[in-house]
């Protein structure tokens, strides 16, 4: 499939999130590609031979002759792709018991055949920070490529997760406002359709409340056990918000649609007996021997044959994959235009300033 310029985009994002140095060469790969699919073929005057760093630009996008625009934007793509998995592979290996440090934002540790993803800026309540939004992708990825046969995604602290973290919306780029809900419907999207595409049985083991994305992204994994402390609020009308996560399809699918309408539309707040009795948990323990029972379970099913359980999710799931991407999709684009309404900047202002908490 040919790149789009909204992959494009989101690799050029990807770029400035880099941790490491790729070095000169593919700095000036990076550049000619760059060059050479906005503008296409080098028009610029060849720099004198004494201004090095312009001639050794010059010369990378020169060398890309008449390649077309849109080849050099899938070669782009192709190079930014090959540069963050290699740099989540080296974060992840396989092996046991390994403790990762390289996330600012999560804990991600591999033992017993189980990668435990662990959102880790407690002090926060786990809100999802837009550095923390390219983490859990890298995570992600590096999981779905590792050798533990499932992965698990987990709160530290007293919360599971408060959602997005509404400071994100602070941070504005000199294209402006709307520059900044491109931007972030274009993470958005490729937030989701990770989870859409991730290839092993996911589990999710809500250890505390959980709020907004983390919430709805739940209808995309395979397990969900909660505790008893934990609770489950989608306050989207209450921030001029819109449904994302694919939950304004996922959630009427697993709980009908008037039991989806009051968590998505109307913001009520579901315990986790509730929310297990409307089919988004799986199960819920005490909140006294919850990470105990779940972790001795989880322990059990992590010795299950590998390549069956991954082949028996790609049989349960990948019928709905092409939907729930178009729905990904569009509910981004929604929230592109929501973020930008007077109903939710009042909201994330209100928040902000310290006058509403959910
Ligand atoms: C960008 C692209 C993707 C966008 C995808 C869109 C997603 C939609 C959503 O996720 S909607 C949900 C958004 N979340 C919220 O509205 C939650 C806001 N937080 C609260 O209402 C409360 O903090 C609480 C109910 C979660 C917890 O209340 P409590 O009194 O127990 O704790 P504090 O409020 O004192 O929290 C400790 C500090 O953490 C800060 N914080 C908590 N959650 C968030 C958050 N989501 N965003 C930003 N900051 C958050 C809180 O402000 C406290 O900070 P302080 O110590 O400096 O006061």
């Amino acid at each position: 499939m040919r790149a789009s310029q909204e992959d494009f985009e989101s690799a050029m994002n990807q770029v400035k999130l880099l941790k490491k140095d790729p070095g000169n060469e593919v700095k000036l790969r990076l550049y000619a590609l760059y060059k050479q699919a906005t503008e296409g073929p080098c028009n610029m005057p060849k720099p004198g031979v004494f201004d090095f760093i312009n001639k050794a630009k010059w010369d990378a996008w020169n060398a890309l002759g008449s390649l077309p625009k849109e080849t050099a934007r899938q070669n782009y793509v192709d190079l930014v792709s090959s540069l963050t998995s290699s740099e989540s592979s080296s974060q992840v290996k396989p092996g046991a018991d390994r403790e990762q440090q390289e996330y600012e934002n999560l804990v991600v540790t591999s033992e017993d055949g189980i990668t435990k993803i662990m959102f880790n800026r407690p002090t926060r309540k786990n809100a999802i920070s837009t550095q923390m939004y390219q983490e859990i992708m890298l995570a992600l990825k590096a999981a779905s490529k590792d050798d533990s046969t499932i992965t698990v995604v987990t709160g530290n602290g007293d919360y599971y997760c408060s959602g997005n973290d509404l400071a994100n919306f602070t941070d504005i780029p000199p294209g402006g406002v709307e520059e900044k809900a491109k931007q972030s419907a274009i993470m958005l999207r490729d937030f989701v359709g990770t989870f859409i595409d991730f290839p092993k049985p996911l589990i999710a083991v809500v250890n505390g409340p959980a709020v907004g994305i983390s919430v709805t992204i739940l209808g995309l994994f395979d397990a969900v056990y909660a505790s008893d402390r934990a609770t489950f609020h989608t306050p989207f009308s209450h921030l001029g918000l819109s449904p994302e996560g694919c939950a304004s399809y996922t959630f009427p699918k697993i709980m009908g649609p008037a039991k989806a309408t009051e968590m998505l539309i109307f913001g009520k707040k579901l315990t986790a007996g509730e929310a297990c009795a409307q089919g988004l948990v799986t199960e819920v323990f005490p909140d006294s021997t919850f990470q105990k029972e779940v972790w001795t379970r989880l322990k059990a099913y992590s010795k299950l044959p590998p390549n069956s359980m991954r082949i028996s999710k790609q049989v349960i799931r990948n019928m709905e994959k092409e939907k729930l991407h178009a729905v990904n999709a569009e509910e981004s684009s929604v929230l592109q235009e929501r973020w930008l309404s007077d109903e939710c900047i009042n909201a994330t202002m209100n928040f902000l300033s310290k006058k509403a908490k959910l």
